[in-house]
This record gives structure tokens, sequence and C-alpha cells, in this order.
């Protein structure tokens, strides 16, 4: 294998290094121990020794200059010998191995590009108060409804949402709900259906079907949902809660939809599905739609689907009251729901000075209140979220990464963190990753002691690309568990309540300042506290001042914080490192570790041709993801400023692959662009068109002849075809085609 930037390992201080090696106590980290010891040996005896010019400047962190990448050779015959996967498989570890001579390991710290200041600007936040004075039992609530809500679900008080929206739906008005996540906007409309549908002076039957019809846009999100009807229901056994999400077999569906479902609560994706091939889904009765996380609606693929279900439904029903919700209601929605909803109340929940005082409860009611586009674009963050960033340069995510999963559920108690990812398989790649090289595996020989933290450690992940089963698990398994890593994709990302998560940690940017809103928000919920870490590489570091235009602030975490947890030796007070005094954080002491740490990455990726060709699908996922930025933020995330052998460091490959290239991986597939929401919601007549293709039947034509326009556009544009979206997201495997319009 040709060497393009491999490096043989020079450690100065071998006690320290050792210690380090310790620090990991891993078979994987012994042996990369013996191999740097043995690297030093060879040094010794061989007057190979770099000069002292060369160490000193290695051991600068990071590396000042932004250059041309730098190739160090190592002797060919040397380097090849020590990269062979064979010797770094874990069969292969052991005495041989302490006789080869030299490591070839990463260059981690050389030639990376400059790490540049941050300037934040200071922006006023955007704030929400979550709880308000008010009582359930202040409301005209059923008796049994608001002992069901006191006792069953312990909750009392109503948040600030809560106590706006219930008496507006109660009335029987549409409305538009934007509150900040986590601030219990679930029950602000499932209290009022359960309230309106029990008050029925016709008894329901199941056999009715549908009264209420309840979309969201992932199965997570609901059988959540389903979960807290189903509470609520308690009372009132005659009426039917159900759960159309895909995943399960349709057959059994169809059954469930023929006993009879009152409040129906799907993806768009399913339940356009049943529309299509089931003839006993009927939407004569529905009083109740509402939409959650509404503003995902104008995503292309919802869109789609719910253009359908609309039609479907307005053929059957025409009064009905609508109710949209998110916490991050765009302009584009608010426009919609000005000209689709009748009468539409819109509901924000903001602190004084952000809009019009409200007497009953400190924040603010704007009933059809046209929205400023600044306020529209500004998101509430929860007050207990602390939000920070730190700029790694490609070539040290992974380590980063790694060093930030230990410093925080490793070595800290009672930590949960989700990380979110581009793509599936990214998730898969890390999971396995990490589960192969930082948690102990059975079977495995046990060269040192553990890390005190590796038993706590437990990594888990979501994402659309598993069984139903597997994801239902996993989600329950995480939402019960008091610690643990979720490593995810945006499947997670909206809506979901997995309590106790005290990280949110963002591997890449997410497309849009919505999206990071609804990621971060699934920590500092219902008025806890939380953290997020957005992960930057330095030719991202603006991405801080768009996120900043909509009032989001974030502090810096210098990348050398995190991984100077590498030598905190004194987190193992196991008795054999006890004692030991714990070495000086220097940064040379930081840069050893996070080699060895990198070096533990690489050899188990290069293991086998299996695993390198693996890492290598990674990495164009990786790079495919990269291409499907916005154009707005296009100057930022855009492939030609990646350097290919730097991020293919972050894959635990030693060099960047020979035939991948920017140009290839877009060849070989065409890019997934993301929905652009702001592009779409400028084009008033886009939106109307959306408008009318939902609200009266028969209008399909004219939409079809908008996305033929819009297709001409961008083959005239030579703009690649849509993306496949991020499967799972709310739909069946016949719905991930879909997406692309
Ligand atoms: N009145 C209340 N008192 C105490 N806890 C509440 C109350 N209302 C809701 N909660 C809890 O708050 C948490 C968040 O609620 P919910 O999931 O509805 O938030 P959300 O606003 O829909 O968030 P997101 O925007 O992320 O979807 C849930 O655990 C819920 O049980």
């Amino acid at each position: 294998m040709a060497v393009t930037d491999g490096l043989l390992l020079h450690l100065s201080e071998p006690p320290a290094a050792a210690a380090a090696f310790r620090t990991f106590s891993r078979p994987r980290v012994a042996q990369a121990r013996r191999q740097a010891q043995a690297t030093k040996r060879k040094y010794q005896a061989s007057s190979e020794v770099p000069s002292a010019k060369r160490r000193s400047r290695a051991s600068s962190l990071p590396a000042k200059k932004t250059t041309a990448e730098g190739v160090q050779r190592a002797p060919e015959g040397r380097a090849q010998t020590a990269s062979s996967p064979r010797r770094s498989s874990a069969g292969g570890r052991g005495r041989n191995q302490e006789q080869k001579p030299c490591v070839k390991t990463s260059s981690l710290f050389k030639n990376n590009p400059e790490i540049p200041e941050l300037h934040r600007p200071v922006v006023q936040k955007v704030q929400e108060k979550v709880f308000s004075s008010g009582a359930f039992h202040d409301l005209d609530l059923h008796p049994h409804l608001i002992s069901t809500i006191n006792t069953v679900l312990n909750m009392f008080n109503m948040t600030s949402v809560q106590m706006h929206s219930i008496p507006v739906l109660l009335e029987g008005r549409d409305a538009l709900v934007r509150s900040q996540t986590g601030s219990g906007k679930t029950l602000a409309y499932c209290i009022p259906v359960v309230q309106s549908l029990q008050a029925m002076k016709t008894k329901i039957q199941r056999s009715d079907g549908p009264y209420a019809l309840v979309l969201v846009p992932t199965r997570e999100l609901a059988l959540q949902s389903f979960d807290i009807f189903q509470k609520l229901l308690k009372p009132f056994t005659w009426i039917v809660p159900g759960v159309l999400m895909g995943g399960e077999k349709r057959k059994s569906e169809k059954a469930r939809l023929r006993k009879g479902i009152n409040i129906l609560i799907s993806t768009p994706g399913r339940l356009v599905d049943h529309i299509k091939s089931t003839k006993n889904i009927h939407f004569s009765r529905v009083q109740w739609l509402i939409v959650d996380e509404a503003d995902r609606i104008l995503d292309l693929g919802f869109e789609k689907d719910i253009t359908v279900i609309l039609n479907a439904v307005n053929a059957e029903c025409q009064k009905r009251q609508n109710v949209l919700l998110s916490a991050t209601l765009t302009e584009g929605v608010a426009q919609l729901a000005d000209i689709s909803l009748l009468n539409p109340v819109s509901i924000s929940v903001l602190e004084e000075g952000y809009g019009q005082a409200n007497p009953q409860g400190g924040g603010a009611l704007e009933v059809s209140a046209p929205q400023t586009s600044d306020e529209l674009d500004s998101f509430a963050i929860p007050e207990g979220l602390d939000q920070h960033v730190t700029l790694v340069p490609s070539k040290l995510r992974l380590v980063s990464l790694a060093a930030f999963i230990l410093q925080k559920c490793a070595f800290a108690a009672d930590q949960k963190m989700i990380v979110f990812f581009p793509s599936c398989e990214l998730v898969e790649f890390h999971y396995t990753l990490f589960v192969q090289t930082l948690l102990p595996r059975p079977g495995a020989p046990a060269a040192a002691p553990l890390p005190s933290g590796s038993t706590q450690l437990k990594f888990l992940r979501l994402h659309g690309g598993l069984e139903q089963e597997d994801r239902i698990a996993v989600f329950q398994e995480f939402s019960h568990s008091r610690t643990g890593v979720l490593l995810c994709t945006d499947v997670a990302a909206r809506g979901l309540d997995l309590p106790q998560v005290t990280w949110i940690v963002q591997y890449n940017a997410p497309s849009s300042p919505a999206e990071y809103v609804h990621r971060v928000g699934r920590t500092a919920r219902i008025g806890c506290r939380g953290s997020s870490l957005l992960i930057l590489a330095p030719s991202e570091a603006e991405y801080v001042n768009s996120l900043a235009s909509h009032k989001i602030n974030v502090s810096e975490i210098k990348m050398e914080d995190i991984l100077s947890v590498l030598t905190r030796d004194d987190c193992f007070p196991g008795k054999q490192w006890g004692k030991q005094k714990p070495r000086a954080l220097s940064p040379q002491g930081i840069r050893e570790r996070a080699t060895v740490l990198q070096t533990v990455f690489e050899d188990y990726v290069h293991s086998s041709e299996q695993t390198v060709s693996w890492a290598k699908k990674a990495l164009q996922s990786f790079i495919r993801a990269y291409t499907t930025y916005p154009r707005e933020l296009k100057h930022i995330f855009h492939v030609r400023l990646l350097h290919l052998g730097h991020v293919a460091k972050s894959f635990g490959l030693r060099d960047a692959p020979q035939n991948l290239s920017v140009s290839a991986v877009k060849k070989k597939k065409a890019a997934p662009k993301r929905p652009d929401l702001r592009k779409k919601t400028q084009s008033k007549q886009r939106l109307a068109e959306i408008l009318r293709s939902e609200y009266a039947s028969g209008m399909e034509a004219g939409m079809a002849k908008v996305r033929k326009q819009s297709k001409q556009a961008d083959q005239a544009a030579g703009r690649a075809a849509r993306p496949r979206p991020e499967p799972g997201l709310g739909r069946g495997k016949k719905q991930k085609k879909k997406r692309s319009p």
C-alpha cells in the first residue's frame, strides 16, 4: 500500500506514553503501546531519532499553519509491514508485533489548517417561560380527565403553551402553535382532542372510524403521541386510539383499521399507503387534523404525502379543526397557515420584549397577528441549555469525538448523550468502531485493567435503516436508561422526548437553524438543564455567525480541552494506577495519547480488507452528505473545501482512497439535496400551488406542472437529481424512493 500521509511515530517519553496506553487499557491499546515502544527502540538502535527540531515542531498543538499536506514517508518495506492488516488483527497481536521495528501511524498534528479565533457576535436570545401559573383544574375539562392528568401523568400546573393553546382549541378555533422544544406541545393538542371527543352527544363508536387525525414525521414520535393518548383515554375506554407507522405488516394494520380507530396517529407515508390500498379507511367523521412538526410539511417528501392525505380527507369532510405545531414554525409555514387555516389563532409563547405582553401568564399570545420575518427566523432555545461549539481539524475529528464521549460518559457518572450523524452509514460505522475499540469485548484477553468508566459506557444506535423492532427496542432502552450514548441520524432529531439526556453532540452541522434547534432540543426539556456541542472544521467556523443570525448563541470549547481528558490517569483509580502521579497536561502528552487512540482506530479499520472497504464506504457517505447542504450554506460547506486525505483519517483510514474524489462520489450516486425551505417559501407561486392542491381536490395537474417546471429548471441549471433522504423518517421502503421529487 502506498504511504501518502504516514509518519513514524516518535514517542519522546516512553513511560508517559505507556501511561497513556494504560488509560485505555484495551488489548488493542496495549498492542499500539508495544508497537510504539518498539519504534522507540528501533530509533535508538539505528540512530534514526528525529532531529530535535523535528521533535519540537511535532509537539506544538495544533500545527500553526495551513500548508499543502506534507508527507513523511516511512521506508517502503517497513511501512508496508507495519500497516499490514494481519498484523493489526486481533489474532495477530502479541509477541510477533513486539519484534516489529515500527508502527506507521497518523501524523495527526501535522499540516492541519490553523484554527481561527472564533468571534462570536453577542445576540439577544429569544426566551420563553416554560411553566405558567395556571393549573389544569382551572380549565373547563371533564373531572376524570383532570384527575387522569394529575394522577396518571402526575402533572398539575400547565406549561405556558398549554395555558394559551388548550382554551383556544376548546373553542373550536384553528391554530398555529409555536413554542420551544420540550415545552409540552403534545399535551397542548392531546387534551383538547380528548375533551372534545368524550363530550360528544352521540357516544363515539369504535366502528365510526377516525374523529381525529394526528400526523407526525417519525415512527418513534407516533408511538410517543399514541402513548400519551392511551393514558389520557383511560377513563374514556370507548374512544380507541391507534397508530399506523410502517414497519408493521400492512395486513395487521388493515385489520386494526377495519375494527376501527377513533384517534388515528400516523406518519404521512404510511397513511398514504393505506389511503391507496385500504378500502376500510374513511374520513367522513374527521373533526381534528393535527400536524405536529408542521414545518416539515414544506419538506418535499412530506408535502407530497400530505397533499394526498388532505385531498382524501377533504373529499369526505370539509369542516374540521386544523392545528399546526412546531418549535420552529418558519415564515413559509406561517404563510401557509395564514392562507389555509380558517381564522387561525397564532400562539407563540415569548418573554416580554418579544411580543405583546399577555396579562394572563407573562408570555405573549398573538391572535392572527402577522409575525415579522425576524421573529419567525429567530428560535427560542430552552433557558437551561448551554450550547457549545468546538473547531476541530478533519484529521482529529474522530479522536476528538471519542475523547469527548469518554470524558462525559465514561469518566463522569449519570450522563446520557445523543450524537447526531448525517447518514445511516455513518451511524453504523461509528457505532461498530466504538463498540469494537472502546468497550471490553467478551473473550478478548485483558492485557491491562479496564478504565474505571468503561463498564458504564454503553452505545446504542438509531436510524432509518434498522428493522422496526430494533428501532422500537433501542428507543425504549435509551428512554428508560439513565446513561448511554445514542448514535443516530435526524430520525431522532424531532419531537422525541427522551428523559434525562444531558449532552447533545452534532458531529456534522445541520442543514438549517431549525434542524439545529430540534437536535439540541432533545435535552434541557421542560425546564431541565442540558448541554450541546457542535463539532465544526476550522473552515466551517462561519456557521457560528449563521446561527447567531437566528439568535442562537454558542460558546467555544477548545479542542485541546476535549483531548486533554486522554491524560486523566487519575480518573482510573484502579489498584495498578491509583498511586501513579498523574502526568501534567502538556501539549506533548495530549498529542501522544490522541495519536495512540487514533492508532487504535486505524488498527481496527486496517485489520482486514473488509473493514478497510467498510470505512471507505462510510467516507463516501460522508462526502455525499456534504454535497447536500443548501445553497445558502455552500460557501461554508462545500466539498471542494474538504481535504480528502485528512477526512480519511477521521475514518481510521491511513490514506485517502485512490479512486475517491468528490466528482467520483457525485457521479456514482446523485447527491441527495437537502430541502431548502427558505428557497421554497420564497416562491409564492409554488406555495399557492401547494395550498391549492392540499385544500381543493383535482388540482394535482397543477402540482405536476410546477414539479415539471422545477425539474426542467434543475436540468437547465445542471443540478443533480434530488436526494435520497435519510430513510425512515416516517416512511416505509416504498416512501424512501418517493422523497426524490
Ligand atoms: N404541564 C406539564 N407539567 C409537567 N411536565 C409536563 C407538562 N406538560 C408536558 N410535560 C412533559 O414535558 C416533556 C416535553 O413535552 P413534549 O414532548 O410535549 O414537548 P414538545 O414541546 O412537544 O417538544 P418538541 O418541540 O421537542 O416536540 C414531556 O416529558 C412531558 O411529559
